[in-house]
């Protein structure tokens, strides 16, 4: 009977699951959104039984469209939002607090004050991260000082910490398996990347007892079964567990020193495969455990964008000037350019490489004819100037020449952003025809462990390309364009000054 690989993929504004065949091919994919809960401005937060509860309908619901049985999957691979952290209590199963998702400022003082007392070069020295509140480390410690009576369970014992990846492990595995992998892990500020072990000094730091926090696993690998009552009467293996950057990585076989992907979802995220060598950056970008298997771990430089597919979700929202996220690409086509127009969104600060919590969002240039074609087309504008951005940090860091990127995720579609990406970054952007490539990453992850797929070698052929945008502006429009973007970058980070 033929066997299937099921991919788990837990993002920031919704749940998928995607269940694949042995070529690779999406044989079914169902999507849940969940609410988002902002307590107050820059705080975000998500129930963990709303995320479980949408976990588990998009499974039923790709079994069922899939028209297979549970006991057909021969193996899941589970990919998440990292950073975003939640404790429960190991008895009961309950959290003690909502998710404190990645995009939430709360623990901005909590870095503060370590900055002030010098530690932000041994947090980067150990963990490749830098003192954000977008990391793990600081939202559990916000945790443990706020919510009350957290701090004594813990002491006792009785409360576990995780990422989304642990979370739904532990509930696919009915409370048995407490694990996570090496990509979540370097995410959470308490991980030395170096000698892949939670690191006590830090630990120590943040206040945070090793009692709660999972084992650390490697990316492909067996971690244990489903349990049947929760997986629909099916023991079926957990095999691939991935952050969902880096799943997305992996899915787009980023397999050699240099190769590099953007995934444009709610924010953009570039990673760049650097092989065995953790780079430090200088530059203002992240160092990361690209995916560790078989004992090998290879690390990749990061460059977080906090927010890309969101500001299109912005226009159609709160500005109500587009119906549809597809509907930029048609006004920002009836335009010639910006007519000096800049949009800065940094609604929630700024990520890499400027790392300025206390950024605005910003609209410049404008002009008495200035209308929402020319806003719309500045908003798909910034996200490519973003990725500018973070590429010249990437070349200043790595000493590697980009022939290329290879590009993913919801607004990756857009195929007037992927054009002026191309131009404003002078550089070759690639798209495949697949690009839930977070998922299908999950799924090689999951597949690879279980002989579903022998090697990365079968799995590169599985990619077919869609598109590929070559630049055609020449460089001194380039410059020219830049140079404004790089004025309005500097408005949005004076503004809260
Ligand atoms: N054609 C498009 N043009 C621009 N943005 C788009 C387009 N289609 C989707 N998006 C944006 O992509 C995002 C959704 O992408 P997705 O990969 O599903 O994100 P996530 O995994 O973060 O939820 C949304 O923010 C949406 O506004
Ligand atoms: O859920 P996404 O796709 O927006 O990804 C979130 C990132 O993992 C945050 O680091």
């Amino acid at each position: 009977m033929e066997k299937y690989i099921l991919s788990i993929d837990q993002g920031t504004t919704s749940s998928r699951a995607i269940i694949y065949d042995k070529k690779g091919r999406e044989v079914s994919k169902s999507q849940e959104e969940f609410k988002q809960i902002y307590p107050r401005a820059g705080w975000v937060e998500h129930n963990p039984e709303d995320i479980w509860r949408s976990v588990i309908d998009v499974i039923q619901e790709s079994i069922k469209r899939a028209e297979v049985k549970p006991g057909d999957i021969a193996a899941i691979g589970i990919t998440n939002q990292r950073e975003t952290t939640l404790i429960w209590d190991k008895n009961t199963g309950k959290p003690v607090y909502n998710a404190i998702v990645w995009q939430c400022r709360r623990s901005t003082n909590i870095c503060q004050r370590l900055k002030e007392q010098g530690l932000e070069d041994k947090f980067k020295q150990k963990t490749g991260l830098l003192l954000d509140p977008y990391f793990s480390g600081t939202k559990i410690k916000w945790i443990f000082d706020n919510v009350s009576g957290v701090k004594e369970r813990a002491a006792k014992g009785e409360l576990l910490f995780g990422t989304i990846d642990s979370w739904l492990i532990w509930r696919l595995t009915a409370g048995r398996i407490h694990v996570t992998d090496y990509t979540n892990a370097s995410r959470t500020l308490i991980y030395n990347i170096h000698d892949l072990g939670w690191d006590s000094e830090l630990l120590a730091i943040l206040d945070i007892p090793e009692s709660i926090l999972p084992e650390v696993k490697a990316n492909s690998e067996v971690y244990g079964l489903t349990s049947a009552d929760v997986f629909f009467g099916a023991e079926v293996p957990i095999a691939g567990i991935a952050g969902d950057q880096q799943a997305a990585s992996f899915g787009q076989c980023c397999y050699q020193e240099g190769m590099t992907k953007i995934t444009y979802g709610t924010g953009g995220f570039m990673l760049m495969n650097t092989g065995e060598r953790a780079v430090k950056s200088e530059k203002g970008l992240l160092t990361t455990i690209a995916w560790g298997i078989n004992g090998k771990i290879e690390y990749a430089l990061e460059g977080s964008i906090f927010i890309a597919g969101a500001a299109v979700q912005w226009l159609r929202d709160e500005m109500k000037i587009i119906d549809d996220s597809t509907d930029s690409q048609y006004f920002a086509e009836k335009v010639l350019d910006t007519a000096g127009v800049y949009v800065v969104p940094a609604f929630t600060g700024m990520g890499a490489p400027y790392w300025e919590p206390d950024a605005r969002g910003i609209i410049v240039g404008l002009s008495r004819g200035s209308n929402k074609n020319h806003l719309i087309r500045a908003t798909l504008e910034s996200l490519a100037y973003q990725s500018k951005d973070v590429i010249d940090a990437m070349l200043g860091d790595s000493s590697v020449s980009l022939k290329d990127i290879k590009v993913d995720g919801g607004a990756s579609a857009n195929d007037f952003l992927m054009q002026f990406l191309a131009d404003i970054t002078a550089t070759c952007v690639e798209r495949p025809i697949n690009t839930e490539t977070t998922s299908t990453g999950a799924s090689f992850l999951a597949g690879l462990a279980v002989g579903y797929w022998t090697d990365r070698q079968e799995i590169m052929h599985l990619r077919e390309i869609d598109k590929k945008f070559k630049p055609h502006i020449d460089d001194k429009k380039r410059k020219s364009l830049y140079q404004g973007w790089q004025k309005a970058v500097k408005a949005a980070l004076n503004w809260s000054i």
